[in-house]
């Protein structure tokens, strides 16, 4: 039986980090974990291309322009959808997966989703960098191995 698996070197990757903007105090807290995992598997700073947007629902414009450009390995969406007293909510978070996901698909980059969906501040601190982890560096870290991955296809 073959088995594939993608390493987790970022060397010599060009990745493009979009972020959603709204919350924040929480989401520089993965933009810190993602630029920090790539860096830290080998990967050069000045090879990440930061987007700064509104907020999650204005993620999967900004991911589907750098993935259709070709000048992109990898990208990595970060934001963080916290539930107020609306359903608001599920629209921003349910749109924003589903963009991400279509972006994918459509055009074979990798693109991790990092966009905390919770259902309150604390919840997404926990998530950001303290005792559930860091999501940033989590899906950074998919980002990478799904690259290395599709190479091998
Ligand atoms: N409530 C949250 C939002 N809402 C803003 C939307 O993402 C969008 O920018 C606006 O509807 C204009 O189109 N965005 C988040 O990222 N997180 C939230 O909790
Ligand atoms: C995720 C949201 O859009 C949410 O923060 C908005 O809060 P509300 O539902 O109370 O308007």
């Amino acid at each position: 039986m073959e088995t594939i698996v993608g390493n987790l070197t970022a060397e010599g990757m060009k990745i493009g980090l979009v972020v959603g903007r709204f919350n924040s105090f929480v989401v520089d807290h993965l933009v810190e974990g993602a630029v920090d995992t790539i860096v830290r598997h080998g990967g050069d700073e000045a090879n990440i291309t930061k987007v700064m947007v509104p907020g999650a629902f204005e993620i999967p414009v900004a991911v589907q322009k750098m993935a259709q450009s070709g000048n992109y390995d990898a990208i990595v969406a970060v934001g963080a959808v916290i539930r107020g007293g609306t359903p608001h909510f599920d629209y921003v978070a349910g749109e924003c997966v589903k963009g991400i996901g279509q972006v994918q698909l459509q055009t074979g980059v990798p693109v991790s989703f990092g966009v905390l969906t919770v259902d309150s501040i604390e919840q997404a601190i926990e998530r950001a960098g303290t005792k559930a982890g860091n999501k940033g560096e989590e899906c950074t870290l998919a980002a990478i191995e799904m690259v290395n991955v599709l190479k091998q296809l």
